[in-house]
């Protein structure tokens, strides 16, 4: 019975006191990061029709999903892996006529049908801002400066990010270097496999490779094979001064539906660094019913690292009220920021409380 009880699916946990609060507190904290810059919140359902998860997004979403039957309807739903493609359905949708540029922020649980390659949950919360009607240098560089800022906020030091560029090996496919089989040339670059790139035609390939690393080293080598997109990079890069930034021209994995940059971010947390990525985002484009595509760019952070790595623990003190104490003190205590822990009767303890009230003041456990 108790392993019945305690049994989770893999990939799935509670979270338990301090951690379930200062998972809600780092959210708020990120949330108002977002709001601060005109993001405003919109919250989409945990669940929708497969193909109102996938069809509103320029390209497919990548990743298996957690699938369900509705037991009203008998229809096939699907649980979200990402709040992006639903922004993009509200912004295609409810929100079309709104004015352009339009900013949207969300936070809620995501699901994945399988873990990801460095953490085995597969319940994630996800917050995030999307940038509706641009999707130009200005647009990403005030959605990574906004996710700077919030993480910044919540604790997070040592930015960086990692410039990528998911369109443009099949760009180079088409011309000036193509190629017979772009689904190999793609998984040889991914594994950065310079043997699988000793193939004539995906030779020139590797000069991707080597445009690899920091942006004052990588960029005019990029700029050798992509001067256009490599200025725009440039052109990123000089807006987002005091952050670190590199450049991956081949790196794809996540970033299913991107377009002509997208990013990941990284970090610091009491001077340690994170095992991964906090976030990523990046230019996409939205479909809209009529078939028009609108360009957007957006970021999502994830707060699960960050929990664990210890940020957004509560700074309110928690003080023990014997029994007997005055009804109005209690009250004075909470309106001067403590958490009161009332005992109800003579058998309680003080056990987890930072302090006791004697009857005249709060004092400190030794
Ligand atoms: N939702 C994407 C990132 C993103 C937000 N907007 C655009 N891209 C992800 O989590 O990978």
């Amino acid at each position: 019975m108790t392993d019945r009880v305690a049994l989770l699916p893999s990939g799935f946990r509670d979270r338990l006191p301090p951690a379930a609060e200062a998972a809600s507190a780092l959210t708020r904290t990120l949330v108002d990061g977002f709001a601060a810059r005109g993001y405003e919140r919109v919250s989409p359902p945990l669940v929708e029709h497969e193909a109102g998860l996938a069809s509103w997004l320029g390209k497919p979403l990548g990743g298996a999903l957690f699938r369900t039957t509705d037991p009203t309807t008998g229809e096939g739903l699907a649980l979200r892996p990402d709040i992006t493609g639903q922004v993009a359905r509200i912004a295609a949708t409810r929100l079309a006529a709104a004015p352009r540029p339009l900013r949207l922020a969300y936070a809620g649980p995501v699901l994945r049908g399988r873990a990801g390659q460095l953490s085995p949950e597969r319940e994630l919360t996800q917050t995030g801002a999307e940038l509706i009607g641009t999707d130009d240098v200005a647009a990403l560089a005030e959605l990574i400066t906004t996710a700077v800022e919030a993480l910044t906020a919540a604790g997070v030091s040592g930015l960086s990010v990692d410039l990528t560029t998911p369109d443009l090996v099949a760009e180079l496919a088409a011309v000036p270097w193509p190629v017979s089989d772009l689904p190999g040339l793609l998984a040889a670059l991914d594994g950065k496999d310079w043997g699988l790139l000793e193939i004539r035609e995906r030779a020139p390939y590797r000069a991707l490779l080597e445009a690899a690393g920091e942006a004052a080293n990588a960029l005019p080598l990029l700029a050798k094979i992509a001067p256009d997109l490599s200025a725009r990079l440039a052109a990123l890069a000089a807006l987002l001064p005091g952050v670190r930034i590199t450049i991956d021209p081949t790196e794809r994995h996540g970033f299913e539906y991107h377009s002509w940059c997208a990013f990941s971010l990284f970090g610091h947390v009491n001077g340690q660094p994170l095992r991964a990525e906090i976030g990523r985002g990046g230019a996409y484009r939205v479909r809209h019913p009529d078939g028009t595509e609108e360009r957007a760019a957006g970021v999502s952070l994830y707060v699960d690292m960050l929990v664990d790595a210890g940020l957004g623990a509560s700074a309110r003190r928690r003080i023990f009220l014997p029994e007997g104490t005055l009804t109005e003190t209690g009250a004075q205590l909470r309106a001067d920021g403590w958490a009161t822990v009332q005992a109800l009767s003579p058998d309680d303890s003080a056990e987890g409380c930072s302090h006791v009230w004697n009857g005249r003041e709060a004092v400190a456990k030794g």
